[in-house]
């Protein structure tokens, strides 16, 4: 190490690296060893996942990334890098931002020696989930860890904590989830909130997921009823993304959406308020089969917000996140 500087590092889940097959599997694989996020017994689960679903997700999920992925490659990575260009210019010379994944590349340990080479001694973890969960948040945790436990000189170590309730993150939640409610071409009756989902068991071990995502549905609804247009508006709360035969926390988003429809409900948007970047859960699953879900059943008109992304007004709440943690560092 040669100098004092500060360091920021953002972290998201990871991405495979291609749309195809073979990359999707060697993500899987790292994704679904890690002990956080399957919590069953490596003898009876890996020949689960290398016997069946490394032979059979992988062909299906990257069909679903094709579907997603742009020019800068997988919007997941790509959005973190420009979260991380933009709050490099927001926070100056002083404190060097990067960026890197929990799973796959630029990793957590290629990332941490960059910024140690360059000098960082004090470096704020800033994992981009605001709802804290062992699979998620701790995870990436584990992972600085580790990697901090491989260096002889450590930079010293600040995490950022989950910021569910926090004023920024509300702020900026209301805020522009009211902009793109503002600029739908139809009035939604029922503004589905969609938080990523957890097996249930992890609930009951005492994971703090789901009472953060009822909190955060909680301080946004309060926010969008205290204001005149959406004072009526129906919010309901859900969990996408289910996996595995597990009971996962319900209700599950793809079937609150037929049983809206089913209903009578003609006009829904959808905001996923846990996801710090649009990804394949928000852009493939609830923007594209969700509408086919919504309309096959009955519905009319159906939105998916984006999430806070790059735009100005999460980048104002990260700034202030990041600001607050770096506070006697800067
Ligand atoms: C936002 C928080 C997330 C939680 C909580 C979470 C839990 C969780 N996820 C899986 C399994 C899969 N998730 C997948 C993709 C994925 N998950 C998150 C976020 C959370 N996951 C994101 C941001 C993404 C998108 C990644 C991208 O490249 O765009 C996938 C891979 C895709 C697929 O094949 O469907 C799996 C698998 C579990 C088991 C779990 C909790 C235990
Ligand atoms: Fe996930
Ligand atoms: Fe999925």
């Amino acid at each position: 190490m040669n100098s004092g500087k500060v360091g920021v590092l953002l972290v998201n889940l990871g991405t495979p690296a291609a749309p195809d097959t073979g990359s999707v599997r060697t993500y899987l694989a790292e994704f679904l060893s890690d002990k956080r996020v399957v919590e069953i017994p490596s003898l009876i689960w890996q020949p689960i996942l290398r016997g069946i679903i490394l032979n059979t997700r992988p062909k299906k999920s990257a069909a679903a990334y094709k579907k997603v992925w742009g020019e800068a490659g997988s919007p997941l990575a790509a959005i973190t890098e420009r979260q991380a260009k933009a709050l490099q210019v927001r926070l100056g010379d002083a404190v060097q931002v990067d960026w890197a994944m929990r799973y796959g590349k630029p990793s957590i340990a290629e990332r941490m020696q960059a910024m140690m080479d360059a000098g960082c001694e004090r470096i704020l973890f800033a994992p981009l989930y605001p709802q804290y969960s062992g699979a998620t948040t701790a995870t990436a945790v584990d992972k600085v860890a580790d990697v901090l436990r491989a260096m002889r000189w450590q930079a010293s170590l600040r995490t950022l904590p989950p910021y569910h309730d926090h004023p920024s993150y509300i702020d900026a939640l209301a805020a522009d989830t009211m902009r793109q409610l503002d600029a739908l071409d139809f009035v939604p009756e029922v503004l589905l909130l969609s938080f990523h989902g957890m097996p249930l068991r992890t609930l009951e071990l005492g994971d703090p997921y789901h009472c953060h995502c009822h909190k955060t549905a909680r301080l946004l609804g309060e926010r969008l009823h205290a204001s005149d247009k959406w004072r009526d508006l129906r919010l309901v709360t859900s969990f996408q993304s289910r996996f595995g035969r597990a009971k996962w926390l319900e209700p599950a988003t793809d079937e609150t959406i037929e049983a809206e429809a089913h209903a009578g409900t003609k006009r829904m948007a959808v905001a996923m308020p846990g996801f710090s970047a649009d990804c394949l859960e928000t852009l493939e699953e609830i923007a594209m089969e969700g509408r086919g879900t919504f309309l096959a059943a009955g519905g009319e008109h159906y939105a998916a917000l984006a999430c806070l992304n790059d735009g100005a007004t999460g980048m104002d709440m990260i700034e202030a996140l990041v600001r607050q943690e770096l506070a006697g560092w800067v």
